[in-house]
């Protein structure tokens, strides 16, 4: 069981998507709220918590966090104007005590976008050195080009229970 935050637009549902079908698609509406979606991947049936983006959804990111075997966060690495807010509301997230050893998956999405940040340079902007309380890893992707959902898939399958 997952659960998928990160900024408006970063790519989440497109993500639960590629996840879910292998197959990318433009036609996919702003998420109001949340979307649960099952997916079974060989052995491995993943429960997905897809949840809106937009502000006045954030503070309800922490109450679908709970009990997951692992969070998603997915970013922008185009968007570097919005790093800060990222960071930001990342940080609110993980200052949740019931939340603290929960392992944090961060995907920097839209990779396929040219000067797009790497995975070295979102784990400065984010911050994530100083996670000490949970595992973290960070890994460079695109839906659109599907680089990185192998490692990405693998990372998923092992964090189940
Ligand atoms: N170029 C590019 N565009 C992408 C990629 N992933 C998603 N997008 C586009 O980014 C926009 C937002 O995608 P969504 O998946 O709806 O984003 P979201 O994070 O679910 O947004 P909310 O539901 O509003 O929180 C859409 O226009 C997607 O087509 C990617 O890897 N590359
Ligand atoms: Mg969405």
């Amino acid at each position: 069981e997952i659960t998928v935050v990160g900024l408006q637009a970063s790519g989440k549902s497109s993500f639960v998507h590629v996840l879910g079908s292998g197959q990318w698609t433009e036609d996919i509406a702003p998420t109001v709220a949340f979307n649960l979606r099952t997916v079974r991947k060989g052995k491995v049936t993943i429960k997905i918590w897809d949840v809106a983006g937009q502000p006045k959804f954030r503070s309800m990111w922490e109450r679908y966090c709970n009990g997951v075997d692992a969070i998603v966060f997915v970013v922008d690495s185009a968007d570097r104007d919005k790093f800060p807010t990222a960071r930001f509301e990342l940080d609110q997230l993980l200052k949740n005590p019931h939340l603290t050893s929960v392992p944090l998956l961060v995907l920097g999405n839209k990779n396929d976008i040219e000067n797009h940040a790497t995975a070295a340079e979102l784990i400065e902007e984010l911050n994530l050195r100083k996670i000490q309380t949970r595992e973290v890893s960070c890994y460079s992707c695109s839906m659109l080009s599907q680089d990185n959902m192998g490692e990405i898939i693998d990372w998923l399958s092992k964090r189940g229970h």
